[in-house]
């Protein structure tokens, strides 16, 4: 039900598989009058000129320049996450419409995330939970063999608050720690958790026992490893993803797979999200998949939520948007 004292914000739709949680909605009434695309279309002529912000939900709704000529009013776009290679940054500039985005709250989840992929990977927790769980299986502990995480070599590509993050993680886990970054190195940081910067990525990957992955995917990062870095890392190394599916050449880290180029993968993402269900990924005994939920816990899905409100009645104030994205 439209609120006329409230300015007016765009969700995809509440609950359902992608929507905004229902729990989070109570709060944004309060704020905002909201409007599902459902609601939308039904009276696009009337709430078009209304809607003053989207309030973008992983990813939802889809934004096109369809849809943006069609809100004339439209200020803002708050995109829950960090991500932002979903948002064509250049087709809402010529709109005139800001972004922002939720950085640094979802990077101490997204770091525990890929800390428990490489443990669970590791020390084959799906598997042991399959046997253990069994009917069927004979329980032999006497046969179980996984890899030491402690005292390994971790490899982190991307070393932002994400990567710095694991890095924090992996030292308590006596790591030795790589990492490679294309920006500029941060030495006290680096002193900080005793992480080793390689300047030639080739030299990480050689060198590491796990390799992690906490890149943006930028035109810099799309498929940044492919066959020629799989072949590189050692035979018992595994690959994880907490990034973007599209920084890994997926059929070539298949075939590596296959053809044990290297031991296993753990992946928080994949593309497409989620993969067919015939995916050969999905059929691997040394792949270890999560539905992309790198920053789903009740606390950091909230915070967000807090953070994305507080961009959109800066931007509707003409206040200065905490975490505007700039082109
Ligand atoms: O994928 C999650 C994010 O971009 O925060």
């Amino acid at each position: 039900m439209e609120d006329q004292k409230l300015p007016c914000v765009l969700i995809d739709c509440i609950g359902e598989k992608h929507g905004v949680y229902e729990e989070h909605v109570e709060f944004l009434k309060e704020h905002f009058c909201l409007i599902t695309m459902k609601e939308y279309i039904e009276n696009k002529k009337i709430l078009g000129k209304k809607i003053r912000a989207i309030y973008m939900w992983y990813h939802k709704p889809v934004i096109n320049e369809e849809l943006l000529q069609s809100l004339p009013n439209l200020k803002i776009v708050a995109s829950s996450g960090v991500g932002i290679d979903h948002l064509d940054l250049n087709l809402l500039s010529r709109y005139g419409v800001k972004v922002s985005n939720t950085p640094f709250i979802v990077s101490t989840d997204t770091a525990d995330l890929g800390m428990a992929l490489m443990l669970a990977s590791s020390r084959r927790l799906v598997e042991g939970y399959q046997m253990a769980v069994s009917p069927d299986t004979e329980y032999f502990p006497a046969n179980w063999l996984g890899d030491e995480v402690s005292g390994a070599t971790l490899g982190i590509i991307g070393m932002g608050t994400i990567g710095y993050k694991v890095a924090e993680r992996a030292k308590a886990f006596e790591m030795k720690i790589l990492y490679h970054n294309r920006k500029q190195r941060n030495k006290e940081e680096e002193n900080a958790v005793g992480a080793i910067y390689c300047k030639k990525i080739d030299d990480l990957l050689q060198q590491s026992d796990f390799v992690m992955l906490a890149v943006n995917l930028t035109p810099q990062t799309h498929k940044l490893i492919g066959k020629r870095e799989l072949q590189l890392m050692k035979p018992t190394a595994t690959l994880i993803n907490i990034s973007r599916g599209l920084v890994v050449e997926q059929d070539d880290l298949v075939e590596a797979l296959q053809n044990k180029v290297i031991k296993a993968a753990a992946l928080d993402v994949t593309y497409p999200e989620p993969l067919p269900r015939d995916h050969p990924l999905l059929k691997m005994e040394n792949v270890l998949i999560t539905p992309h939920i790198g920053s789903a816990t009740k606390k950091t899905r909230h915070l967000m939520m807090e953070n994305m409100t507080e961009s959109i009645q800066a931007a509707l104030t003409s206040l200065p948007i905490p975490h505007e994205v700039l082109l």
